[in-house]
């Protein structure tokens, strides 16, 4: 069953086209990865879906319904934005149970302590949230977006300005969610990394169209053919090595990885090529492999070139 689809959406602003017939879906219970540069329309695509902006043409609806005029339906959503709209005086508890009244939760005691639990904080439940760090602030905004146990989750940059540790809680409540909970989860993001670990499909928004919308299994299969892992006799690089593979007209990208060179390659040219080439100077090559692209190099591939793929 489709919890999120997006049809033909357009969207202008001041006669600039930010989205231009988009389409994709997102199935129940998948996570979601929604991926594009800056400015590419990924926080005006979450708005379109809750109703706050209005689409030029298309339709926008989750779980069947358009959010902009079905209040029923918009009560089963959850969202997490940048900024979190915490009263930074009040404490977190204060916060949450603010919230809790809002959306008029049963036992809002019982269900605050479940999610300060879930998040690591019961022991910060009763400090102002003005004295919490950004990752903490997080985490309160995603307990405050799944409080009213939502099916729908939309996260908006989820993990941006965290550090590591707190990237990986984020994470590891994201997983906890979809598993436990089946909730349809959709992330705007730019950190692939994240993305790779955590989301089941993607698409990539750039220049107003997806460009692509796929597995992420099978998106990086895709670049298997491009990209190629080359290691050099007694498993050492050569110094002048990677400066002429750079040079090679076939690659457009290499860096070192264990203790090799991983080439991703233009499309204009193959492997042997490059290998040829690089056996024609002298260099004497041990092994080369090819690999899958991770999700990356697929990224990049899309949103520079404008290929499509479905
Ligand atoms: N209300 C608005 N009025 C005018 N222009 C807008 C409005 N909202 C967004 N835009 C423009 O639409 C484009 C897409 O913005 P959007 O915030 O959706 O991008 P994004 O993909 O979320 O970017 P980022 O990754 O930087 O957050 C930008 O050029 C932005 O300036």
């Amino acid at each position: 069953m489709q919890a999120i689809r997006a049809e033909n959406l357009s969207k202008s602003f001041d006669g600039r086209a930010v989205l231009d017939n988009v389409s994709f879906s997102v199935e129940k219970g998948e996570i979601f990865g929604y991926l594009g540069p800056n400015g590419a329309g990924k926080t005006t695509t979450i708005n379109l879906f809750l109703g706050l902006l209005t689409p030029d043409g298309g339709t926008a609806t989750v779980n069947g319904a358009d959010l902009g005029s079905d209040d029923e339906a918009r009560r089963r959503i959850g969202v997490l934005f940048e900024n979190n709209g915490f009263s930074e005086r009040q404490s977190a508890y204060e916060n949450l149970r603010y919230f809790a009244n809002l959306y008029g939760i049963e036992d809002p005691e019982g269900r605050i302590d479940k999610l300060l639990g879930m998040i690591g904080m019961s022991d910060r439940a009763y400090d102002p949230v003005g004295t919490f760090s950004t990752g903490m602030k997080r985490k309160l905004g995603i307990a405050r977006a799944i409080l009213h146990k939502p099916e729908v989750l939309f996260l908006d940059e989820p993990s941006s300005g965290l550090d590591p540790d707190a990237q990986r809680m984020v994470r590891d409540l994201i997983l906890s969610l979809s598993e436990s909970d089946q909730m349809t989860v959709f992330i705007n993001s730019h950190h692939l990394d994240e993305v790779q670990r955590i989301c089941t499909r993607v698409a990539i928004l750039a220049r107003g169209r997806i460009r692509a919308e796929d597995s992420i299994a099978r998106l990086t299969a895709s670049g298997k053919e491009r990209t190629v892992w080359i290691a050099f006799e007694g498993g050492v690089v050569p110094g002048d090595a990677l400066a002429s593979i750079r040079s090679n007209p076939v690659v457009r990208r290499a860096d070192p990885e264990d203790g090799g060179v991983t080439c991703t390659l233009t499309g204009e040219g193959s492997a042997a090529d490059l290998i040829s080439a690089l056996v024609a100077a002298g260099y004497r090559i041990e092994e080369a492999k090819k690999r899958s692209a991770n999700l990356e190099e697929i990224y990049l591939r899309y949103v520079h070139s404008g290929e499509e793929a479905s």
